[in-house]
């Protein structure tokens, strides 16, 4: 499988140059050149393996410079630390399909990507014999879950920006409290849309990614989209075992699109996804987009889903390459005007294509508040307020015919205080964050100036 990015510039690459070179150095993203289209009786072979062995088998389809025993070796070890059997398994309640993504170690569903990541690294480090200062951004959880896949790793030193103040205290204590000597947390002092705009900024000067041996931990990465495409199998199979249906409803709590974006590449590998509903809170430029074909920046709010206050939705323009008909010009002037105007505009026949893969919820502080509150009421089940985003738009949205996924993406200790609104009581504390509070921390602040980060990840590079 070769690798091309979407703005044309960069092409060819294998899997091992793409997952190295993160953000392509024309400043797209990266994509593989061909999807690959699976049968009816692929799927029904597939729907019967394990977490660790279908991993394998979808992700092999994308990989084709790694030994077989090696990419087995490393997904099996990236699994083996979550705390549940089935790693992501999928609980039915109160009509609707939970699909928990929360059992690796810093409770979100990044853990699922970013164990495989950081071993993936480590491993092509060690055949290159090369060093690698990690950057990424995040709004709490991608730098926990980065944090914890390359804490102590030999010749890995990780920096990581979160937005100051507008994390959940348990998600800036996960990432603060990891004292490791490789691992560098930056609180900017601006939102997670400044954080990332910095990253890629200071991707775009190639000679320093190049000096740095800069790598990328975000979904900007292709490893991380097709790692989480592998759940999207896992959930659908399990379904498909349970109810014998034909297609189901995906609802994915969205952000910056990575993913939602994950299950447009399982739909378009023909997993019978009917439709997959974008759920967003109040920052909703993605749900406009889907609804009424207005992609328009407005600013960033704080809501009661900290993890999805997002407007610049980082894996939007892949998903534009293929509504653009990949056609990497057309994407770059996309990208300029978007740079210039903060809108886009979409002619009805692209929406009506939008909305043959999508529906759209924004959900609101009530409604999520509501949705935690009754699901409680009725299941005892807890949601964390990222997945009662999901939930809400999932029991709007779908139509009925199929059963709804939706995806927890989050355990609801880390967001205790949206939990405590809604019901009244925290809820039950995971053993990984026992004891927390009372750690040491190390963190410094940093303005938001790209300059500042690319200074200090300068002298503190490995
Ligand atoms: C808990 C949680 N739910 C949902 C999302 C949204 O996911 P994405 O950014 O891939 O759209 C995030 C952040 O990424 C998150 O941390
Ligand atoms: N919600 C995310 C934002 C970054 O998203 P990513 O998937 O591109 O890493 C977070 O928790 O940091």
């Amino acid at each position: 499988m070769r690798y091309q990015s979407t703005r044309g510039k960069v092409n060819g690459l294998s899997f091992r140059e793409a997952v190295l070179m993160g953000l392509a150095d024309d400043g797209g993203l990266l994509l593989p050149e061909t999807l690959p289209r699976l049968s009816s009786g692929d799927l029904e072979s597939l729907y019967r393996l394990d977490y660790p062995e279908l991993a394998f088998q979808i992700i092999s389809h994308f990989v084709d410079d790694i030994p077989s025993a090696d990419l087995s070796r490393l997904l099996n070890r990236s699994y083996a630390g979550f705390t549940h059997p089935d790693v992501t398994p999928l609980v039915h309640r109160d009509g609707v399909y939970i699909l928990e993504l929360f059992h690796g170690p810093t409770l979100a569903f990044k853990d699922v990507a970013l164990q495989f990541l950081g071993n993936l690294f480590e491993y092509l480090l060690e055949k290159s014999g090369q060093t690698m200062n990690i950057i990424g951004a995040t709004s709490g959880d991608t730098g926990s879950a980065a944090i914890h896949g390359v804490r102590g790793k030999k010749n890995i030193n990780i920096f990581i920006l979160h937005p100051q103040g507008k994390v959940s205290p348990v998600q800036e204590l996960q990432m603060t409290t990891v004292t490791d000597d490789n691992v560098f947390n930056l609180a900017v002092d601006g939102t997670f849309d400044d954080a990332q705009a910095i990253v890629k900024e200071i991707f775009g000067d190639v000679a320093f990614k190049n000096r740095l041996n800069l790598g990328a931990i975000n979904s900007i990465n292709w490893a991380r989209v097709l790692a989480q495409v592998v759940y999207y199998f896992y959930a659908f199979g399990r379904l498909r075992r349970e109810t014998g249906c034909e297609k189901a409803y995906f609802s994915v709590p969205t952000g910056n699109f990575g993913d939602i974006f994950a299950g447009y590449i399982a739909r378009s590998m023909g997993l019978p996804i009917h439709k997959l509903i974008l759920a967003t809170n109040e920052n909703n430029i993605l749900s406009r987009f889907v609804e009424q074909g207005d992609y328009s920046l407005g600013s960033v709010v704080s809501t009661l889903s900290p993890s999805m206050d997002i407007q610049v939705a980082s894996n939007f323009e892949r998903y534009l390459f293929f509504l653009l008909q990949r056609d990497p010009e057309a994407v770059n002037k996309a990208m300029a005007d978007f740079k210039k105007d903060g809108r886009l505009h979409f002619s009805p026949e692209q929406i009506a294509r939008v909305q043959e893969d999508f529906l759209a919820q924004s959900v609101d502080r009530e409604q999520t508040l509501a949705t935690i509150r009754d699901f409680h009421a009725d299941t005892g089940y807890v949601l964390d307020p990222h997945t009662a985003v999901g939930v809400h738009a999932g029991r709007c949205r779908s139509g009925g015919e199929y059963p709804v996924v939706c995806l927890a993406t989050a355990h609801p200790a880390k967001f205790k205080e949206a939990v405590v609104q809604a019901i009244g009581r925290e809820p039950q504390r995971p053993e990984s964050l026992q004891g927390l509070e009372e750690r040491q921390k190390r963190c410094r602040t940093i303005s938001a100036d790209a300059a500042a980060v690319r200074e200090f990840i300068e002298q503190n590079a490995c």
